[in-house]
């Protein structure tokens, strides 16, 4: 199966090795340094948890041109760099997209796509559920043995399922195909985004949680606020447990993050400035649409984090 990976960073890489893996004919579509050494080394990831050291040559590609056709494109990328690749895919004449990664507005991208395409799409989106960081040369995997991608489409059923099954089908992560992908992707951002937000410096630099017992207390009634704005909205919270920690395990969860903000581990949550940012600006546009009185959420972003 002829794919592209466009977006070849921290979970690109990821997706790409698992798929060159898998049996597939995989082009990453890189830029600059990345793609200098995507030709010169290949794929390099260091998974951590299982003690090697992966090698995948690939072909790299630095541009998607208009009569270039893939089977599928993967697109990952930070949430705040779609906007940007989205006309190069409308103009391209492949069909089978599924856009990857943090998102709190799957439905425009996708409208997008549909108004503005020369040949018509299909689209999904999904979720890598896996972490990771960049390091000199190489790719560092935090992920377990077989991970999975949540995925599926805004309309029912994925148009081109049987496509990505076949690219699947040797492939160890396996695809999780949900119902409600929006539904998913909307309740991510909220933890994701209040454990985020409080880490950052005013130089937009990553640092470590404060974890005082007053910002996490703020924290946790933050990201049940942030669930009451989404079910105001219409969404549920997917998944399910992810709101019975946050509502009916505060006790729990405060002596877990207290725990986690002490620890190296934190860094496993480390996202970027500019897309922590992006998908606050989402939030805020919610939390007005609905009305929703959030006092903690509001005393959090005040006193304890950049965001404004
Ligand atoms: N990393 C992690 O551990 C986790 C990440 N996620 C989420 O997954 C998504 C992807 O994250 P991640 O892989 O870490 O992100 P990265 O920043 O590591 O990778 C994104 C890649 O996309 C490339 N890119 C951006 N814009 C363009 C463009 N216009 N043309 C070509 N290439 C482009 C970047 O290029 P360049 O290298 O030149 O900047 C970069 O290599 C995000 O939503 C993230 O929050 C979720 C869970 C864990
Ligand atoms: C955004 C990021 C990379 C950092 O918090 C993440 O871990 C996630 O979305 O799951």
């Amino acid at each position: 199966m002829k794919i592209l990976v466009y977006g070849a960073g921290v979970l690109g890489s990821q997706l790409a090795h698992v798929l060159v893996r898998g049996g597939n004919d995989v082009t990453v579509l890189a830029r600059g340094k990345r793609a200098e050494e995507l030709e010169k080394d290949g794929i390099v990831i260091r998974h951590v948890f299982q003690f090697k050291t992966t090698v995948d040559p690939v072909r790299v590609a630095r541009t998607l041109e208009v009569d270039d056709q893939y089977d599928l494109i993967f697109v990952v990328m930070k949430y705040n760099d779609f906007s940007s690749v989205l006309p190069i895919l409308a103009d391209n004449q492949s069909s089978n997209i599924v856009i990857v990664g943090n998102n709190a507005d799957a439905r425009s991208m996708q409208n997008f796509l549909e108004v503005n395409s020369r040949v018509a799409k299909q689209v999904a989106f999904g979720f890598h559920v896996s972490a990771g960081k960049r390091e000199k040369d190489r790719m560092l995997s935090v992920g377990g043995g077989s991970g999975q991608m949540v995925i599926g489409s805004l309309d029912g059923e994925i148009g081109f399922k049987p496509v990505l099954d076949q690219a699947f089908q040797h492939v160890k992560n396996k695809l999780n195909v949900l119902s409600d992908i929006d539904a998913w992707l909307k309740s991510h951002i909220i933890p994701i985004l209040i454990l985020n937000a409080v880490s950052f410096n005013e130089k937009r630099e990553m640092q470590k949680m404060e974890g005082n017992k007053q910002q996490l207390v703020h924290m946790i009634r933050a990201m049940d606020e942030g669930f009451s704005v989404l079910e105001a909205m219409g969404i549920t919270i997917i998944p399910e447990i992810q709101a019975k920690m946050i509502r009916k395990h505060q006790r729990m969860l405060y002596l877990l993050l207290k725990i986690y903000s002490m620890l190296p581990v934190h860094k496993l949550v480390t996202g970027s400035f500019g897309e922590i940012e992006a998908l606050n600006n989402a939030f805020t546009d919610w939390k007005k649409t609905t009305g929703i009185p959030t006092p903690h959420w509001d005393v959090l972003k005040r006193d304890f984090t950049i965001l404004k």
